[in-house]
């Protein structure tokens, strides 16, 4: 007998997510089956899950369960696990207003990453519901130090490692084109300065405090979008430019671009960080688990 699985389809900038409904934490959801699920041609296709679990029924959140009812158990495209998700959460949060769990205003959401604060805004007058933007209060970066450097077959640049909860390489360049093919990751080193692996982001300067970026994800490939992507961007560019709010006192904004469209990054004085944007539901259905590649 094959399970069937209930699940909607979701983007943030085209980032996009097969969510998982699952609030028991009943389903079996072991690397394969994300794997099965995120295949663009066998699948459903994404660049990863959002297995919406409540907290309390699941080991890596039971702690959060009273600050935060829901938990984004993320998952990337191959399967592997990662902390967080920026345009994960967003999506996450709009899903859980479409099932009537939240409405807009404030939500707070668990991750491996700790809590995380989503704000639905309501909908601009004659839009269609569920299309307002989405601030998440993504909490405060880590820059551990020490010299990166992020290498492809097209070259080589100086990188800032950030942290935004799940580990980031961010290089400036002078064009978007000069990271080359980003379906395979760059090469980082020194190695040691991720041991669980790395996202990549190439950035360019589009004006004041605005930028542009691509970003090859860790266990999802190139992807449109990555939002603690886009904030890594965010605090690199503050830190560049002579920005940084914990130095001049005052909150910096960046529009950050990126293929699938545009986020906004605001780091405050006390080092914490917003992200806003997008989050969209596109599709809703139930698959049968049995038919899908190496599954059932
Ligand atoms: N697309 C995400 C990041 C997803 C996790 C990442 N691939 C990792 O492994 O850390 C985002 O919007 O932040």
């Amino acid at each position: 007998m094959s399970t069937r699985i209930a699940f909607l389809k979701g983007h943030g900038t085209e980032n996009d997510f097969v969510i998982v409904p699952d609030p028991d934490n009943a389903l079996d959801l072991p690397p394969h089956t994300v794997a099965a699920l995120c295949d663009r041609r066998a699948g459903i296709g994404g660049d990863g899950v959002l297995h919406v679990v409540r907290s309390a029924a699941h080991p890596e959140a039971r702690h959060l369960a009273g600050e935060a009812e829901w938990f984004m158990d993320y998952r990337n495209a191959d399967g592997s696990v990662a902390e967080m998700c920026g345009n994960g959460v967003r999506v996450f949060a709009r899903y859980l207003q479409r099932a009537g769990h939240a409405g807009e205003g404030d939500l707070a959401i668990a991750t491996r990453g700790g809590v995380k604060y989503a704000h639905l805004a309501k909908d601009e007058p004659g839009a269609a519901p569920g299309t307002g933007l989405v601030t998440v209060a993504m909490g405060r970066a880590v820059l551990p130090g020490g010299e990166v450097t992020v290498a492809t077959a097209h070259g080589t640049a100086p990188a800032l490692n950030v942290n935004m909860g799940n580990p980031h390489a961010v290089a400036f360049v002078d064009d978007l084109a000069d990271a080359g093919d980003l379906s395979s990751a760059p090469a980082v080193t020194p190695a040691t300065a991720y041991p669980d692996g790395v996202n990549v982001e190439y950035v360019v300067v589009r004006g004041p405090r605005h930028v542009a970026m691509r970003v090859h994800e860790r266990g999802s490939g190139e992807t449109r979008s990555c939002g603690t992507g886009a904030c890594a961007v965010g605090v690199a560019a503050a830190r560049r430019d002579g920005a940084e709010p914990a130095v001049t006192g005052s909150p910096v904004s960046y529009t950050v671009d990126l293929p699938g469209g545009r986020l906004v990054i605001t780091e405050y004085p006390d080092g914490s960080v917003d992200m806003t944007g997008p989050a969209v539901i596109v599709a809703e259905g139930e698959i049968d688990a049995g038919r899908l590649a190496g599954v059932g």
